[in-house]
């Protein structure tokens, strides 16, 4: 990319960064003209296009060698050696019609099964087992395998079917009787026990959708000057409503989540995960996802039919457009271009399938028309994006011939789908914690890991991307898989417009920095009511204390916006650096580096050994006699001192602290802001363990209301700790 762009001549270059989106046609033409004949360019074109030279095509000699490694591995005992083995080997094995292929892939499912099984993975080994006889239908292995599990895991009628088809196939007679055996077994305990469903439930999306659909609000978009369309409810609506919901028309994993996330649904991947059939690159946790993304392949259907196979015939979903399917066959592109490009060519490939497809639901002029800024972009924005778009339109052009030709209008246009995503496409976040990747509450880790998101994709939505931003937001926007669901954090008045916050919020940020981020990623100023107004929020957030020990006064770094908006034309002198109750000065540089010294020395003492809890202490004093008592630091610094004086055992002192910070929050936020649910499940779990269950209690009701307030029925599905929080303090308070 930067030996391709220092190739460029100046007066290109220039043109390029002067160029407005009418102009877009000409340029990319030019630098077409001026790339295609390279050298450099061809090579890179091959490299990326090229399965032949892609490092992700399947190789049944690299997936044979894995076997042998994961055989090994299973012969000597290690089991989950070897079933990172056979899952790599399984990544590279190839699926043709081959018969041989078949094979290959059925025996390594039959193999990581059988890790599986002995690491007590029973659903796991079942799904296996079941891969294993779609590929191959006579797979007597697999059956009785399957069949074992299924007497572990007590679904004995199961059991019995899998062991019955089992020697029914079996050729040996001493495998005959190995497999009677385990029949009988299995027949036996049916015959004494009430057969257990273990139908799974599934049904989480359908039953949102469906309790939901009566009871949404009705949107509709408005256009204003200020902020172009925007959403607003023509209802009043109360707060914790869910208002709007919706899948992505284009998704995609960051490239930090391709190994421990699946490809399309986003969640954490199962221990049997599966694969591309035609790549190495996608990883997925079912057959469900891999179908979305690459479609049904014939084979599939075949064994379908295969008469033994009742269980497994409930996966035929069938997706219309397959998202992966353009970028699949073993080239490089796909996986070695940014993710925010790919997912211009999804978005890409979606509107040619469109174009294709008329009689379809018609999203691809909607999709071209989306707001874009291109215009306010920095210079070395477009030459990024004019030689991405002409890498790009050659890849697309090789999957989709004359569909998408190679010219500069397609890459024009994937210029402009580029600068669209930047503004419109959202980020897909998931809770990550400690205490939710154990699926338990533990009041330790409670106290000493934070809540944090975890960033697993980018997506955008054809409705959600119509929700302009509010640094005050009246809207919480979460996901669930990669579905978007939008909820009121507060009463809306009919009319009103619905706004969620593109990441800088009002307590959390600054208003400079809000404004600085929100100009560089999304290219605008913010006209928000917390922007155009004075707050609370706004002036303590960074205010500091009067130096003077007699004056309760408060320098803040907003004074500018005060002084513009209120004493302008009062004739009344504010000057920058002094106090606004009795004007003394005060030297804001030394301020500054005095609270971010005390505060640096805060977090590292988190650190550090135990034995820091006078240094702590020392510098939380610090902090507080220069930043006002309600500023951020000091919130950060209350919090962080807490889990200090958790860690060294003192719960007293570490319960004033968390009750200090909870109590900032609350200046800085509203009341149910989920920064305080947050900080609030730590003060919980103190008092449970100093006994105050009373206290706690009241924490866990607190608490439970805010996040019901943000994630409506589904907080216990994204806080997973929040059930055995709930059981704690009920145990403790009869
Ligand atoms: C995701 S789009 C929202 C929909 C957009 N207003 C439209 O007309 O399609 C983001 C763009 O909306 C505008 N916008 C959103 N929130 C805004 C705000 N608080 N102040 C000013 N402009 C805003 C900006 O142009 C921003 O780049």
């Amino acid at each position: 990319m930067e030996k391709l762009t220092s190739l460029l001549p100046l007066e290109l270059r220039r043109d390029i960064s002067d160029s407005s989106p009418e102009e877009l046609e000409y340029t990319c033409q030019a630098l077409l003209d001026f790339l295609h004949p390279l050298p450099q360019f061809q090579r890179v074109v091959r490299e990326l296009t090229d399965p032949q030279l892609g490092l992700c095509r399947k190789s049944r000699e690299v997936s044979l060698d894995l076997k042998k490694k994961g055989n090994d591995c299973f012969a000597g005992g290690d089991y989950g050696k070897a079933l990172n083995f056979y899952s790599q080997a399984v990544r590279h094995a190839p699926l043709s019609s081959d018969d041989m292929d078949k094979t290959l892939l059925a025996t390594l499912y039959a193999n990581r099964a059988s890790s599986m099984h002995n690491l007590n993975l029973i659903e796991e080994c079942k799904r296996d087992c079941g891969r294993a006889i779609l590929l191959s239908p006579c797979y007597v292995k697999a059956w009785y395998r399957r069949g074992k599990a299924n007497v572990v895991s007590k679904n004995y009628k199961e059991a019995v079917h899998d062991l019955e088809v089992a020697l029914s196939m079996e050729s040996s007679s001493s495998g005959k009787i190995h497999i009677k055996k385990d029949l009988d077994i299995a027949i036996s305990y049916f015959k004494g026990t009430v057969e257990t469903s273990d139908l799974a439930n599934h049904a989480m999306n359908e039953t949102t959708s469906s309790r939901c659909n009566n009871s949404m609000p009705e949107l509709q978009c408005k256009y204003t000057e200020a902020k172009g369309n925007g959403m607003i409810s023509l209802n009043c609506i109360s707060p914790g409503t869910l208002i709007h919901y919706e899948e992505p028309l284009a998704a995609i994993i960051l490239k930090s989540c391709r190994e421990t996330h699946c490809h399309v649904c986003l969640n954490e991947l199962p221990t049997d995960v599966i694969f591309c059939s035609s790549c190495t690159i996608p990883l997925y946790c079912s057959e469900q996802c891999q179908e979305k993304a690459i479609g049904k392949s014939d084979g599939t259907k075949k064994v379908r039919n295969c008469q033994h196979c009742r269980r497994l015939s409930g996966n035929n979903i069938i997706t219309e457009f397959a998202e992966h399917k353009h970028e699949c066959g073993g080239s490089n592109w796909s996986a070695v271009l940014p993710a925010d490009v790919v997912l211009v060519c999804r978005v890409m490939a979606k509107v040619i399938y469109k174009r294709k497809h008329p009689s379809k639901a018609d999203t691809s002029q909607e999709i071209l028309d989306f707001v874009h800024h291109y215009s306010r972009m920095a210079s070395g924005t477009k030459l990024e994006s004019h030689i991405f778009s002409i890498i790009l339109s050659c890849c697309l052009n090789h999957y989709f011939g004359s569909d998408f030709p190679f010219t500069g209008v397609s890459a024009a246009q994937l210029v402009i789908i580029m600068s669209q995503m930047k503004v419109n496409s959202m980020a897909i976040v998931h809770m990550r914690s400690l205490q939710q990747a154990r699926g338990t509450y533990s009041i330790e880790k409670a106290l000493t890991s934070n809540i944090e998101q975890l960033r697993v994709g980018q997506a955008i939505y054809s409705t959600g991307r119509l929700f302009n931003h509010s640094c005050q937001p009246n809207l919480h926007a979460y996901f669930l898989s990669r579905r978007l669901l939008l909820r009121s954090t507060e009463p809306v008045p009919a009319g009103s417009p619905l706004e969620l916050s593109y990441g800088p919020q009002l307590g959390q940020w600054g208003l400079e920095e809000r404004r600085r981020l929100l100009k560089d990623q999304y290219f605008f100023t913010c006209q928000c009511s917390g922007c155009m107004g004075i707050t609370l929020p706004d002036l303590l957030i960074n205010a500091f204390r009067c130096m003077n020990p007699a004056c309760p006064g408060v320098k803040t770094e907003e004074i500018h916006k005060i002084g513009r908006l209120l004493f302008l034309h009062s004739g009344l002198q504010i000057r920058p650096g002094s106090c606004l109750n009795c004007g003394s000065e005060l030297d804001p540089r030394s301020l500054t580096s005095l609270a971010e010294a005390a505060l640096l020395e805060i977090q590292r003492l988190r650190e550090s050994p135990p034995g820091v809890l006078r240094h702590a202490v020392k510098a939380l004093g610090q902090l507080r006699s220069v930043r006002h008592a309600y500023s951020r630091d000091l919130a950060r610094a209350e919090d962080i001192v807490a889990e200090i004086f958790c860690l060294a055992g003192e719960l007293e002192s570490a319960l004033e602290h968390c009750k200090a910070s909870i109590k900032i929050l609350e200046k800085l936020y509203h009341d149910s802001h989920i920064a305080i649910g947050n900080e609030l499940v730590k003060l919980a779990s103190l008092q449970l363990s100093l006994g105050d269950h009373a206290a706690a209690s009241d924490s866990v009701g607190r608490l439970e209301g805010i996040f019901s307030l943000y994630y409506g029925p589904h907080a216990g599905q994204i806080y997973h700790f929040l059930e055995s929080l709930r059981a704690a303090a009920n145990r403790a308070n009869p």
